[in-house]
């Protein structure tokens, strides 16, 4: 049968929250995270600031999840692509750091899947 879209409830955002936490904690370790671990600074990076308008980063992450900023799995989702848009639209695929960006964008997505398929 075709099933009823029942209204989410505080579990689900609690279940969503514990979701944010181990993803953000497996990102935040992984080796290819180094370019992402930081704001970029406008001093080590001249121009970043120009051609990136919503800069992200993991601590800027870990910071609005502790104050309880992500209201779901959704926003947060939103919030780890933007990184790795910027990445791209920023760095060479054959790069350095754009190749980490490709990297942590495939294990991003593989975990998520995998999280939310249990
Ligand atoms: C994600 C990203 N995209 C574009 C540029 C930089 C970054 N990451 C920052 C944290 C960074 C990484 C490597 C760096 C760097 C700064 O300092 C300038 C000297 C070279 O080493």
């Amino acid at each position: 049968p075709v099933f009823v879209k029942r209204a989410k409830t505080a579990r689900d955002n609690n279940r969503d929250l514990g979701l944010c936490r181990v993803l953000l904690a497996e990102l935040e370790r992984h080796q290819d995270a180094w370019p992402f671990l930081t704001p970029v600074s406008q001093k080590s990076v001249p121009g970043y600031r120009k051609v990136i308008k919503k800069p992200m980063d993991f601590s800027t992450i870990r910071e609005k999840l502790v104050n309880s900023q992500y209201q779901n799995l959704e926003t947060f989702i939103i919030d780890v692509n933007l990184v790795y848009d910027n990445c791209e639209k920023f760095n060479e695929d054959n790069s350095e750091i754009g190749r980490a960006g490709h990297n942590m964008r495939k294990f991003f997505e593989k975990r998520w899947t995998e999280l939310l398929k249990q």
